[in-house]
């Protein structure tokens, strides 16, 4: 199977199986996951089937404790063409007017109440809360929906001669009213966000590294290799730190959702303490607890 001339296979394990959209590695060492579109044809577009293998391949990933960076890909080129790309959004043949359609085989079976698809928002949420750093490694275009995933992974590193932002949800009568926009405003200000959502005008890596909007524009036959080196970098790094920095960058623009996630890890270290074991064991031995060892820090 040719995944992308971009792909390095001394750097990865073997194809995880089960996927038809996307492709699943784990590096060598298990603990960089690669999931790629694998679309080419369709500007790596996607359809409720890529949406929930995308959304599994996710979620393995983030139960994964060897884990701690994921980078987010399109494979490519497109046989075509040649053209490259991210991702190009949803893929509107297949848009009904309750959303993106289960088509083929799938259609039969699946539970009206599951049609009309727009669940690429989970997949925002999931890649917005993993514990992980989610990193977008964008070989060429990323438009639409594309666009959005881009801008709600950790980071983004573009190729320097093909990658194109695009935001064309105005232009087919779309709009990610959530993150593709209103986040992508904290990233750039709200002037250059609102010109790119209501122009729809096309954007270079440079350009977009201009903006603030992507972290890095690079050599496109280095374009997987530097990813691999930023998440090598981070793997240095503690992953507790990590996960309290993601959820504290999120906080301020998550609500009680972004407090009660930060809240929750910082529970988790809470009861790693003497003082909360110490609450524990004298519910445990019916006596009341001693907190004398422990004082009221300032
Ligand atoms: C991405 C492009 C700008 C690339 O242009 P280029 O000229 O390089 O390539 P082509 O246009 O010739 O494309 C080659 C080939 O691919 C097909 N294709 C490309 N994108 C799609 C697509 N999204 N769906 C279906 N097919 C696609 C194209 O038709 C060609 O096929 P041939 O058979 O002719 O070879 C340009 O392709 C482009 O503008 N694409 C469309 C981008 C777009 O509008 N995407 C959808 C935006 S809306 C969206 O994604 C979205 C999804 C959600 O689930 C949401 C959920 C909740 C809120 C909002 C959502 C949302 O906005």
């Amino acid at each position: 199977m040719t995944i992308s001339p971009l792909f390095d296979p001394a750097e990865w394990g073997d194809a995880e199986p089960g996927y038809d959209d996307i492709t699943v590695h784990r590096s060598r060492d298990g603990r960089i996951g690669r999931v790629a579109f694998d679309r080419p044809e369709v500007r790596n577009a996607f359809r409720p089937h890529t949406v929930d293998e995308l959304h599994r391949a996710l979620d393995d990933l983030r139960q994964d404790s060897r884990v701690g960076v994921v980078l987010l890909t399109g494979n490519g080129p497109s046989p075509k063409d040649g053209g490259w790309a991210f991702c190009s959004g949803g893929d509107q043949r297949i848009r009904g007017r309750d959303g993106y359609r289960y088509e083929g085989t799938d259609a039969g079976s699946i539970d009206p109440a599951r049609s009309g698809r727009l669940h690429i928002l989970e997949v925002q949420r999931l890649i917005r809360f993993m514990p992980k750093v989610v990193i977008a490694v964008v070989p060429g275009w990323a438009a639409g929906g594309g666009h959005s995933l881009h801008v709600v992974c950790d980071l983004t590193i573009a190729s320097a001669e093909h990658a194109r932002f695009k935001q064309t949800d105005a232009d087919v009568g779309s709009f990610d009213a959530g993150y593709g926009s209103a986040y992508m405003a904290r990233q750039t200000g709200q002037k250059f966000a609102r010109e790119v959502f209501f122009l729809a005008r096309e954007y270079s890596a440079d350009r977009a590294l201009a903006a603030g909007a992507i972290n890095a524009s690079v050599p496109h036959a280095e374009l997987e290799s530097t990813a691999i080196e930023w998440a090598r970098e981070i793997l240095t790094k503690s992953p507790t730190a990590i996960r309290m920095l993601k959820f504290a960058f999120n906080a301020v623009d998550d609500g009680l959702v972004g407090q009660q996630i930060f809240a929750g890890e910082a529970t988790r270290l809470a009861y790693g303490t003497d003082e909360a074991v110490e609450g524990r064991d004298s519910f445990l031995e019916k006596r009341e607890p001693d907190w004398s060892g422990y004082p009221w820090h300032y």
